[in-house]
Protein backbone atom coordinates (compact mmCIF):
# COMPACT_ATOMS: atom_id res chain seq x y z
CA UNK A 1 0.00 0.00 0.00
CA UNK A 2 1.22 3.56 -0.44
CA UNK A 3 0.33 6.51 1.00
CA UNK A 4 -0.48 10.25 -0.34
CA UNK A 5 -1.17 13.58 1.73
CA UNK A 6 -3.81 15.75 0.50
CA UNK A 7 -4.01 19.33 1.35
CA UNK A 8 -5.95 19.05 4.80
CA UNK A 9 -3.76 17.13 7.24
CA UNK A 10 -4.57 13.94 8.35
CA UNK A 11 -6.50 13.21 5.14
CA UNK A 12 -5.12 10.91 3.10
CA UNK A 13 -5.37 8.64 -0.16
CA UNK A 14 -4.83 5.03 0.36
CA UNK A 15 -3.16 3.24 -2.76
CA UNK A 16 -3.52 -0.60 -2.75
CA UNK A 17 -1.73 -2.84 -5.18
CA UNK A 18 -4.19 -5.35 -6.95
CA UNK A 19 -2.37 -8.87 -8.00
CA UNK A 20 -3.70 -10.59 -11.46
CA UNK A 21 -3.45 -13.87 -12.86
CA UNK A 22 -5.02 -16.03 -15.08
CA UNK A 23 -7.92 -16.59 -12.33
CA UNK A 24 -9.19 -12.93 -11.79
CA UNK A 25 -7.85 -10.15 -9.27
CA UNK A 26 -6.52 -9.72 -5.48
CA UNK A 27 -6.04 -6.40 -3.51
CA UNK A 28 -5.40 -6.28 -0.07
CA UNK A 29 -8.06 -3.23 0.94
CA UNK A 30 -6.79 -3.11 4.55
CA UNK A 31 -3.83 -3.65 6.71
CA UNK A 32 -3.22 -2.45 10.67
CA UNK A 33 0.45 -2.69 10.42
CA UNK A 34 1.02 -0.92 6.52
CA UNK A 35 -1.76 1.89 7.68
CA UNK A 36 0.15 2.67 11.16
CA UNK A 37 1.40 4.79 9.09
CA UNK A 38 -1.59 7.29 8.36
CA UNK A 39 -3.37 5.95 11.67
CA UNK A 40 -1.39 3.25 14.30
CA UNK A 41 -3.69 0.95 15.65
CA UNK A 42 -6.90 1.73 13.02
CA UNK A 43 -9.64 -0.46 14.21
CA UNK A 44 -13.10 -0.88 12.43
CA UNK A 45 -16.28 -1.04 14.19
CA UNK A 46 -18.69 -1.10 11.78
CA UNK A 47 -18.36 -1.83 7.69
CA UNK A 48 -21.04 -0.25 5.53
CA UNK A 49 -22.23 -0.76 2.07
CA UNK A 50 -23.54 2.02 0.35
CA UNK A 51 -25.46 1.36 -3.53
CA UNK A 52 -26.55 4.80 -4.80
CA UNK A 53 -28.77 4.11 -8.45
CA UNK A 54 -29.03 7.19 -10.12
CA UNK A 55 -25.87 8.96 -11.89
CA UNK A 56 -26.05 12.82 -10.17
CA UNK A 57 -27.34 11.87 -6.95
CA UNK A 58 -25.50 13.46 -3.59
CA UNK A 59 -25.43 12.00 -0.09
CA UNK A 60 -23.72 13.77 2.60
CA UNK A 61 -22.84 15.70 4.03
CA UNK A 62 -22.20 14.30 7.06
CA UNK A 63 -20.60 13.43 10.69
CA UNK A 64 -20.91 12.83 14.13
CA UNK A 65 -20.25 15.02 17.13
CA UNK A 66 -17.91 13.64 19.90
CA UNK A 67 -18.18 10.90 21.39
CA UNK A 68 -18.95 9.29 18.33
CA UNK A 69 -16.48 10.93 16.10
CA UNK A 70 -14.98 8.95 13.60
CA UNK A 71 -12.78 7.83 10.98
CA UNK A 72 -13.93 6.09 7.51
CA UNK A 73 -12.15 4.14 5.05
CA UNK A 74 -14.00 4.37 1.61
CA UNK A 75 -13.53 1.96 -1.11
CA UNK A 76 -15.87 2.13 -4.68
CA UNK A 77 -16.43 -1.46 -5.92
CA UNK A 78 -18.75 -0.79 -8.63
CA UNK A 79 -19.13 2.43 -10.47
CA UNK A 80 -17.51 6.02 -10.20
CA UNK A 81 -17.89 8.69 -7.50
CA UNK A 82 -16.75 12.04 -6.59
CA UNK A 83 -15.60 11.70 -3.03
CA UNK A 84 -15.71 14.75 -0.77
CA UNK A 85 -14.41 15.22 2.94
CA UNK A 86 -14.48 18.82 4.56
CA UNK A 87 -12.66 19.99 7.50
CA UNK A 88 -14.49 20.52 10.65
CA UNK A 89 -12.14 20.21 13.31
CA UNK A 90 -12.36 22.97 15.52
CA UNK A 91 -8.75 25.72 15.48
CA UNK A 92 -7.73 23.80 12.01
CA UNK A 93 -5.77 25.75 9.65
CA UNK A 94 -8.28 24.68 6.76
CA UNK A 95 -11.39 24.83 8.70
CA UNK A 96 -14.49 24.41 6.13
CA UNK A 97 -11.97 23.75 3.64
CA UNK A 98 -13.01 20.61 1.00
CA UNK A 99 -10.85 17.87 -0.67
CA UNK A 100 -12.37 15.79 -3.26
CA UNK A 101 -11.39 12.47 -5.33
CA UNK A 102 -12.38 10.43 -7.71
CA UNK A 103 -12.98 6.76 -6.67
CA UNK A 104 -13.72 3.71 -8.89
CA UNK A 105 -14.16 0.20 -9.22
CA UNK A 106 -11.58 -0.12 -11.12
CA UNK A 107 -9.10 2.27 -9.62
CA UNK A 108 -6.94 1.54 -6.19
CA UNK A 109 -7.30 4.89 -4.95
CA UNK A 110 -8.87 4.52 -1.62
CA UNK A 111 -9.82 7.84 0.77
CA UNK A 112 -8.99 7.33 4.19
CA UNK A 113 -11.00 10.06 6.45
CA UNK A 114 -9.69 10.41 10.04
CA UNK A 115 -12.22 12.20 12.72
CA UNK A 116 -13.27 15.79 12.72
CA UNK A 117 -14.66 15.59 8.63
CA UNK A 118 -17.87 15.79 6.79
CA UNK A 119 -18.31 13.21 4.49
CA UNK A 120 -20.02 12.81 1.39
CA UNK A 121 -20.08 11.94 -2.22
CA UNK A 122 -21.71 12.39 -5.82
CA UNK A 123 -22.39 9.43 -7.83
CA UNK A 124 -20.65 9.71 -11.19
CA UNK A 125 -22.73 6.78 -12.86
CA UNK A 126 -25.89 4.60 -12.36
CA UNK A 127 -25.26 2.11 -9.56
CA UNK A 128 -22.53 3.30 -7.79
CA UNK A 129 -21.37 1.34 -4.71
CA UNK A 130 -19.64 2.17 -2.11
CA UNK A 131 -17.56 0.33 1.23
CA UNK A 132 -17.27 2.16 4.00
CA UNK A 133 -15.11 1.14 7.29
CA UNK A 134 -15.90 3.23 10.45
CA UNK A 135 -14.06 3.14 13.70
CA UNK A 136 -17.47 4.33 15.71
CA UNK A 137 -20.57 2.52 15.36
CA UNK A 138 -23.42 4.78 13.84
CA UNK A 139 -25.62 6.73 16.64
CA UNK A 140 -28.49 8.37 15.58
CA UNK A 141 -28.45 10.96 18.20
CA UNK A 142 -24.66 12.15 17.75
CA UNK A 143 -25.23 12.54 13.86
CA UNK A 144 -24.65 15.93 12.12
CA UNK A 145 -24.94 17.22 8.68
CA UNK A 146 -24.26 20.24 6.57
CA UNK A 147 -25.50 21.24 3.17
CA UNK A 148 -23.49 19.91 0.05
CA UNK A 149 -24.39 23.34 -1.63
CA UNK A 150 -23.07 25.20 0.99
CA UNK A 151 -21.92 28.89 0.38
CA UNK A 152 -19.67 28.33 2.62
CA UNK A 153 -18.16 25.31 1.58
CA UNK A 154 -18.40 25.90 -1.83
CA UNK A 155 -18.04 22.20 -3.15
CA UNK A 156 -17.94 22.25 -6.61
CA UNK A 157 -19.93 19.16 -7.46
CA UNK A 158 -18.85 17.40 -11.23
CA UNK A 159 -22.56 16.87 -12.52
CA UNK A 160 -25.82 18.66 -11.54
CA UNK A 161 -27.47 17.48 -8.38
CA UNK A 162 -30.10 15.05 -9.73
CA UNK A 163 -31.32 13.83 -6.09
CA UNK A 164 -30.51 13.99 -2.57
CA UNK A 165 -32.56 12.89 0.52
CA UNK A 166 -35.32 15.67 1.99
CA UNK A 167 -32.58 14.82 5.55
CA UNK A 168 -29.54 16.17 3.73
CA UNK A 169 -31.72 19.15 2.19
CA UNK A 170 -32.52 20.31 5.36
CA UNK A 171 -29.43 20.55 7.28
CA UNK A 172 -28.43 24.43 8.13
CA UNK A 173 -25.86 26.61 6.29
CA UNK A 174 -23.13 27.01 8.26
CA UNK A 175 -23.64 30.88 8.35
CA UNK A 176 -27.39 30.53 9.68
CA UNK A 177 -26.54 28.01 12.42
CA UNK A 178 -24.29 28.15 15.62
CA UNK A 179 -22.06 25.33 14.01
CA UNK A 180 -18.15 26.17 14.81
CA UNK A 181 -16.69 23.18 14.10
CA UNK A 182 -15.99 19.51 15.64
CA UNK A 183 -13.60 18.53 18.38
CA UNK A 184 -12.35 15.52 15.95
C1 LIG B 1 -25.09 5.64 8.39
C2 LIG B 1 -26.11 4.65 8.88
C3 LIG B 1 -27.45 4.77 8.56
N1 LIG B 1 -28.32 3.86 9.05
C4 LIG B 1 -29.72 3.96 8.66
C5 LIG B 1 -30.37 5.31 8.85
C6 LIG B 1 -31.34 5.39 7.70
O1 LIG B 1 -32.54 4.77 8.07
C7 LIG B 1 -30.69 4.57 6.61
C8 LIG B 1 -29.96 5.43 5.60
O2 LIG B 1 -29.19 6.35 6.32
P1 LIG B 1 -28.67 7.65 5.62
O3 LIG B 1 -29.79 8.25 4.80
O4 LIG B 1 -28.01 8.51 6.66
O5 LIG B 1 -27.59 7.04 4.63
P2 LIG B 1 -26.55 7.92 3.77
O6 LIG B 1 -27.17 9.20 3.35
O7 LIG B 1 -26.02 6.99 2.77
O8 LIG B 1 -25.41 8.27 4.80
C9 LIG B 1 -24.13 7.67 4.74
O9 LIG B 1 -23.46 8.28 3.68
C10 LIG B 1 -22.71 9.42 4.03
C11 LIG B 1 -22.08 9.97 2.77
C12 LIG B 1 -21.71 9.05 5.07
O10 LIG B 1 -20.53 9.41 5.04
C13 LIG B 1 -22.18 8.30 6.21
O11 LIG B 1 -21.30 7.23 6.49
C14 LIG B 1 -23.54 7.77 6.13
O12 LIG B 1 -24.25 8.69 6.87
O13 LIG B 1 -29.75 3.71 7.27
C15 LIG B 1 -27.95 2.82 9.86
O14 LIG B 1 -28.78 2.00 10.30
N2 LIG B 1 -26.63 2.70 10.19
C16 LIG B 1 -25.70 3.57 9.74
O15 LIG B 1 -24.50 3.41 10.06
Amino acid sequence: MKFHATPLAGLSLIETTRVEDERGQFSRLFCEVECATIRPGLHWSQINLSRTYDKGTVRGMHFQYPPATEAKLIRCLRGRVFDVAVDLRVESPTYLHWHGVELDEEGAIQFFIPEGFAHGFQALTDDAQLLYLHTAAWNREQEGGLRHDDPAIAITWPLPVTRISTKDRQWSLVKESRFAGIQP
